[in-house]
């Protein structure tokens, strides 16, 4: 099989209990490389312990995981670890280590060169806004949380590893502070063509980043598949209540201007070149209320109500097209 059809990681019927408790009970999925997986779903639900399965941190009762096509319990679960990041909420700094010295950790144990270690280290810390000439010598009880959190996920990217997990990454963040560090994610070059797998159980933070969720309950898989298939072809009644009090959010944040676009009273080609239809409704929602008293460069062709009403039709559509 050529290298680009091995699924980067392949879940199969992995079962797992503590006891009598049945944590994880018949997971399976197969995840491509570059792809975003998202595990959603309450508290309690299994999320962190398959995650922990993916690289041997817990060790499936019956099941199995490939990475790359290779069967992890082939692999020393050290030299697997090393070609996968992995960020935990509690971030897990080491105290006594400078922040550079953290970041540097795996790639020492890799025995990169320490000129190519610097190189590194000076990029992430840039990249994450955290300059290296301010930041690279302190410690991390120095640092604020969500500062902290940054140095945490450079050094799960400091190896470059192929694949990365992360457990509720912006969890321990106030509201704020978590919205700005999920768009500087989304945006971080250095993880655009990774295979990435996150755990959160906030339904807006996996509807941002995921290009499909697994969302469980009771260690069960209640539905795997795109933020869209989710919230519009719910499998079942679970599925259904768990976005039912955000349904209207989420909405506007998966539909963009070119669902609306044949409901717009203006889709001639010229007059749509001009904006970008991937835009989220969301997000044309924003820069249309941002511009709003600036009457004389409107920045669509459109207005607010104009757009709503176009939304509308198009979630009409939508649904009586998954109804059918
Ligand atoms: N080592 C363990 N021993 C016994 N029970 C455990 C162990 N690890 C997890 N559990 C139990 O398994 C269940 C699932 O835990 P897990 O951490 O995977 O859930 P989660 O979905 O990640 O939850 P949260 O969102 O609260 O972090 C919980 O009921 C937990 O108490």
């Amino acid at each position: 099989m050529p290298d680009s059809l091995v699924p980067a990681i392949r879940a199969a019927h992995l079962h797992k209990r503590y006891g009598s408790h049945a944590v994880v009970q018949d997971v399976s999925f197969v995840l491509h490389p570059g792809e975003t997986l998202v595990l959603l779903g309450p508290s309690g639900c299994g999320k962190t312990t398959l995650l922990k399965m993916l690289n041997r941190l817990v060790e499936p009762d019956a099941g199995t995981v490939d990475i790359n096509g290779r069967d992890v319990r082939h692999q020393r679960p050290e030299q697997l670890r090393r070609g996968i990041g992995y960020v935990i909420q509690q971030v897990g700094l080491l105290p006594h280590y400078t922040v550079a010295e953290n970041i540097a950790v795996v790639p020492r144990l890799l025995g990169l060169a320490a000129s190519a270690i610097h190189q590194r280290t000076t990029a992430l810390l840039t990249r994450l806004h955290l300059p290296p000439e301010r930041y690279a010598h302190q410690y991390p009880h120095q640092l604020s949380g969500g500062q902290q959190q940054r140095v945490g996920l450079a050094r799960a990217l400091a190896a470059d590893p192929p694949i990365v997990l992360l457990d509720e990454p912006f969890g321990a963040l106030d509201p704020i502070t978590r919205a700005s560090i999920r768009r500087e994610f989304r945006e971080l070059e250095e993880l655009r063509n990774k295979t990435v797998v996150l755990v959160t159980h906030d339904v807006a933070e996996a509807f941002e980043l995921a290009d499909r969720i697994l969302l469980l309950d009771a260690g069960r898989v209640q539905q795997l598949g795109t933020p869209r298939e989710l919230l519009l072809q719910p499998a079942n009644s679970f599925v259904r209540q768990f976005f039912a009090a955000e349904r209207l959010a989420l909405q506007l944040r998966i539909f963009t201007l070119a669902d609306v676009l044949p409901f717009l009273p203006t889709p001639s080609p010229t007059e749509s070149a001009g904006f970008f239809t991937h835009a989220t409704i969301q997000e044309t929602l924003e820069t249309l209320t941002a511009t709003a008293d600036d009457s004389a460069t409107p920045p669509f062709p459109f207005n607010l109500a104009q757009l709503m009403a176009a939304f509308g039709q198009a979630l009409q559509r939508e649904e009586a097209a998954w109804k059918r």
